[in-house]
């Protein structure tokens, strides 16, 4: 059925990778996706990514956009992979510099420019209870805030984030994402240090990738949120993120977030067929 392969793109935005198919002609329609994406995305074996993305049709905006994790669950958005998605439509000519697009968190607007992409988020509403929140732990804070940016994310405000050692970050991450009694959908972990008033930096560990990642874009965004709300930042924010920075500015009301910017770049690296090879394999 795939003779000649699948056609893809492989990006970047900030180092959190993904594998992008248009599948307009409705390609993959056939296949068991979740299964599809685990191998794909399994480095060593495949071509490896983070995520994976499908652009596809859609009646209310200029394309759909569905973005699946590394572990083959579908997600209901990707900051970073929103970036690609955006400079990828236009390549393949499904949208032109200024665009719309639907996910399952909503409807996002874009506009590609010479730095990168700007990614213009629906608004965002937090809620004053899940800030502020006692945990009780060996971690770096007795204290997280949770908000749903798109996709579940928790905040904790660190010291020297970037000298965190990588597998204490992680069993940090992995210990917070498990915690299915207070966050029963799982929940990515943002470890946030707070540089001045118009910088934080940042390490995220990511649910469905279960794994450190270079930067994560809603993660990011409800970082700067947050911080915003509780007084520690202004409402334009450079994050510092291992794959490099981004930008978030956004007007706040009370819990309330709307005109909501994420500004970084957004790679294309390569491009080629996935070969049944490339789906098949599944190395346990
Ligand atoms: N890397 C993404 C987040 C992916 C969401 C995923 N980890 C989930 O919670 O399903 C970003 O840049 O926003």
């Amino acid at each position: 059925m795939f003779d000649l392969g699948i056609p893809f793109k492989k990006m970047n935005g900030c180092g959190n990778d993904f594998i992008v198919v248009d599948n307009r002609d409705g390609l993959l329609n056939e296949v068991a996706l979740s299964a599809f994406v685990q191998n794909v995305c399994r480095r060593g074996t495949s071509i490896g990514a983070d995520g994976f993305m499908l652009l596809e049709n859609s009646s209310i905006a200029d394309f759909k956009m569905r973005y699946f994790n590394a572990d083959g669950s579908e997600g209901e958005m990707c900051g970073n992979g929103a970036r690609c998605m955006s400079r990828f439509a236009y390549h393949i000519g499904a949208a032109k510099t200024k665009m719309s697009f639907e996910t399952m968190a909503g409807i996002y607007q874009a506009e590609l420019n010479q730095n990168g992409v700007k990614v213009k988020f629906p608004d965002v509403q937090l809620q004053a209870l899940e800030l502020n929140q006692p945990y009780e732990w060996d971690g770096p804070s007795g204290v997280y805030h949770y908000g749903v940016v798109g996709v579940p994310h928790t905040v904790w405000f660190v010291e020297n984030v970037f000298a965190i050692a990588d597998d204490q970050l992680r069993d940090w991450g992995r210990m917070v994402r498990n915690d299915l009694q207070r966050f029963p959908n799982g929940t990515n972990v943002n470890f946030v240090e707070r540089i001045d008033r118009q910088t934080l930096s940042i390490r995220t560990y990511e649910r469905g990738v279960e794994a450190e990642t270079y930067a994560c874009g809603s993660g990011s965004t409800a970082a700067a949120i947050i911080a915003g709300i509780l007084g520690h930042v202004d409402t334009s924010v450079n994050l510092l993120t291992r794959g490099g920075p981004l930008k978030i500015s956004y007007h706040l009301s009370d819990y309330a977030a709307d005109s909501v910017y994420l500004e970084g770049n957004s790679k294309l690296v390569a491009e080629g067929h996935l070969l049944p090879d490339a789906w098949s394999t599944m190395m346990k």
